[in-house]
């Protein structure tokens, strides 16, 4: 991380932002990263930063109501996708880590999505995601990419109500997924388990084997 000091959650969300944005998941600025913080609320990357080489002056701290506790850079403002993680947080309070990136794969994935679900392969990886059943059945929750982003979490709050996914994911449909775990080592695991799976499903179709499970 260059040049900061950084001394809490911020330290595990920039080195997790580093990792994601090496693999060309956070390429121009995408995607955002939280993690509860020990004083209050979450941290949350501020809107529209690289996320290359993120310092403690590229988070912003805020309440579960998505309302600014606490902003090193005063020019900085939330990102843009808080209400998301918002959503998430509240429907699972054992959450300590939220993940979103923007991977090529995914967006491929996403178009043999069905109303609003995306069949994974039953790949061994899907245990890291906690299903261990033999040859299980687990469908990724699909939303619409709305170009209102409060619309797009209105929809998750209500579908995370009724139905717990599977796995701590979920997928925006041409725009990426958003990964979560009980703190950030459990959510980087998750995001890099996700992401194989896609690289699988589209290796798959690839090489032409009619399918990818
Ligand atoms: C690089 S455009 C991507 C954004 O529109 C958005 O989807 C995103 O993931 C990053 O938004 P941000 O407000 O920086 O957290
Ligand atoms: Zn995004």
């Amino acid at each position: 991380m260059a040049g900061a000091a950084v001394t809490d959650e911020r330290r595990e969300l920039a080195a997790a932002a580093r990792h994601f944005y090496q693999r060309g998941w956070m390429v121009g600025t995408a995607g955002n990263l939280s993690a509860r913080a020990s004083a209050g609320g979450f941290w949350i990357t501020a809107s529209g930063r690289h996320k290359g080489e993120l310092t403690d002056k590229d988070f912003i701290r805020v309440d579960m109501d998505g309302q600014v506790l606490e902003s090193p850079d005063l020019q900085g403002r939330p990102s843009a996708e808080t209400s998301i993680h918002q959503a998430i947080y509240r429907a699972f309070p054992e959450t300590g880590a939220i993940f979103h990136v923007h991977s090529v794969e995914a967006n491929i994935a996403a178009h043999w999505g069905e109303k609003g679900r995306l069949r994974l392969p039953a790949l061994e990886m899907i245990k890291g995601l906690g299903v261990w059943e033999e040859n299980p059945l687990v469908d990724l929750p699909v939303f619409e990419n709305l170009p209102h982003v409060p619309d797009i979490s209105a929809l998750i709050a209500e579908r995370l109500e009724q139905e717990r996914p599977q796995i701590p994911a979920l997928l925006i449909n041409l725009h990426g997924a958003t990964v979560w775990g009980k703190d950030c080592t459990a959510a980087l695991h998750h995001t890099e388990l996700l992401e194989y799976i896609f690289r699988y499903m589209v290796t798959a179709r690839m090489a032409g084997l009619g399918g990818y499970a």
